[in-house]
């Protein structure tokens, strides 16, 4: 999805962009509506320091997309909110002018460790609340993690573990002999015992990821009955249909939602001043 639409009231507009390892993540803001949202490849630095010289937010996305289609209207430059987890991004992000980079300090969430991902404590401020604590939050992306809270709204905790596309790139780079099993929508569950080499490494870290987050949700269950649970990240609808084959009962009360992070930079920017982001 791209930002084709055409905005009526523009007063409160704003970007956010979430800096992920793998690639970039968007969403255009009115006030508290979530307009679009897109995701992009990393930009080149090159890119990047052009936008310190755009005078509208037409400018600004037309040296972000060059593909892309636009805001006929003009619009004037917005606040762009970025959330990071790759360091070296960020720092080249402020070049444009309007950026406000969120630190795990604006996060409300209670009980947190300095280097807690700023990906994985927005996550579950946005999906606690909008959907109440406890929450635990399965992002299923470059890496995949569990990142739960508390009814009091404070960190239980979580656990990180490589991501699909990790796994399969890691067997496939660091080994002599594994080929590099890409990262298919594979139409069906694996075969379990598998008879040849593709289709052990897919059996293999398939199976073991199921197995691994249906643990983690039972043991998230154990500690809070009442405990909800949301997914996210470029491999949850892969991950969810395998779910759903294999272990349908623990599928059911999953909530599936993308914009995790967005709605969490939306409460933090929201909720703070009653002026919004101005
Ligand atoms: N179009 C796509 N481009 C890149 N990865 C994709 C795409 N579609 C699905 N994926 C899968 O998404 C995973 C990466 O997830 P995601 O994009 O959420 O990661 P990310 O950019 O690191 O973000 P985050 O840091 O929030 O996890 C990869 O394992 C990959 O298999
Ligand atoms: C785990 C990732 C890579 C997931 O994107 C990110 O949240 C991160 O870099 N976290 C820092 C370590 C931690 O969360 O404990
Ligand atoms: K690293």
């Amino acid at each position: 999805m791209k930002p084709h639409k055409h905005p009526e009231h523009t007063d409160n507009i704003w970007l956010a962009l979430e800096i992920g390892n793998s690639r970039l993540h968007w969403a255009l803001f009115i006030d508290e509506t979530l307009y679009s949202a897109w995701d992009t490849d990393h930009l080149p630095e090159s890119v990047i320091q052009h936008l310190a010289e755009c005078q509208t937010l037409n400018d600004l996305l037309e040296n972000i997309f060059p593909q892309g289609e636009f805001l006929t209207n003009t619009l004037p430059l917005c606040p762009l909110l970025v959330a990071s987890v790759v360091p070296s991004q960020t720092a080249i992000w402020q070049i444009y002018p309007n950026t406000r980079v969120i630190t795990l300090d604006q996060v409300s969430l209670k009980g947190v460790y300095p280097t807690l991902g700023i990906d994985r404590a927005l996550a579950l401020w946005g999906a606690g609340k909008t959907w109440g604590f406890p929450m635990l939050v399965i992002d299923a992306g470059t890496a995949l993690t569990f990142t739960a809270a508390d009814a009091n709204e404070c960190l239980v905790g979580g656990a990180i573990l490589p991501g699909l596309g990790l796994q399969f790139a890691t067997l496939g780079q660091q080994t002599g002999q594994l080929p590099l099993v890409e990262m298919q929508n594979f139409p069906s569950l694996p075969a379990r015992f598998a008879l040849n080499t593709t289709e052990a490494i897919q059996s293999g870290v398939v199976y073991t990821i199921l197995a691994g987050i249906k643990d983690f949700i039972e043991a998230w269950l154990q500690l809070f009955a009442d405990g909800k649970i949301a997914i996210k990240g470029g491999d949850r609808t892969l991950l969810l249909n395998y779910l759903q084959a294999l272990y349908p009962e623990i599928t059911a009360p999953l909530i599936v939602e993308q914009n995790l992070i967005f709605w969490g930079i939306c409460k933090i920017i929201m909720g703070d001043s009653k002026e919004g982001i101005k």
